[in-house]
């Protein structure tokens, strides 16, 4: 199981702050959406040549011109890049093969996504990577979270890898590690914390207790 920190609410300055107080801890640095719209694929760029022994994943959650524009984002450094689980096949085939060209792996991001179950199965035979449930920021404010879909697609996916993001924090993430996902995703739960650092490391040590 991986720890990835999501940073979403940063410039690249303060982005490798933070990087730097907590790297010890991490798997994957995630250059969250709101950072891509911010900064573009440079921020991308930036942690990667900072961190070049961390995994980067460009959250563009992407949902058309799947091989373009994951394209784009490995030239800029990510080894992960996010696809809309709700995007048309197509979209997620093109995704798929422009990351297996350079052995770069593709997220598959389920918000929205109504039927889980059936959706992961799909995405799970089209080759990708990771299938992640993701209760985001929106919904997070409406009280939702994703254990439960978690357990589903764990139910039905066998060749991907399975992650979960979404106002994950130190008290709920034994719930979570019980679930055995491959990867959690950790923004507010560790960037919000007042010590950084503390928040991370234990994350960490549950994470290898797990
Ligand atoms: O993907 C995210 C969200 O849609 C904003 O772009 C976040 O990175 C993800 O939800 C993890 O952050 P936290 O919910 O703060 O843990």
């Amino acid at each position: 199981m991986e720890l990835q920190l999501a940073l979403d609410l940063v410039n690249i300055p303060e982005a490798k702050a933070l990087v730097k107080e907590v790297e010890a801890y991490i798997d994957v640095v995630e250059i969250g959406t709101p950072v891509v719209i911010n900064e573009g694929l440079h921020a991308v760029r930036a942690i990667k040549d900072a961190f070049p022994n961390l995994k980067v994943l460009a959250d563009l959650k992407v949902m058309d011109a799947g091989g373009y524009e994951v394209m784009k984002a490995v030239e800029a450094g990510a080894d992960i890049v996010t696809v809309l689980g709700v995007a048309e096949d197509s979209t997620i085939r093109g995704a798929v093969e422009e990351a297996a060209k350079t052995n770069k792996k593709i997220l598959v991001d389920m918000i929205s996504v109504k039927n889980i179950e059936e959706r992961a199965k799909e995405l799970d035979a089209l080759g990708v990577d990771y299938i992640c449930v993701h209760s985001g920021y929106d919904t997070q404010a409406e009280g939702k979270n994703s254990f439960e879909e978690l357990t589903a697609i764990k139910r039905v996916v066998k060749n991907a890898k399975t992650a979960i993001a979404g106002g994950i924090k130190l008290s709920t993430l034994p719930e979570v590690i019980a679930a055995k996902p491959d990867l959690v995703i950790v923004g507010g739960g560790i960037t919000g914390h007042d010590d950084i650092k503390a928040a991370a490391s234990q994350m960490q040590q549950l994470i290898k207790q797990g």
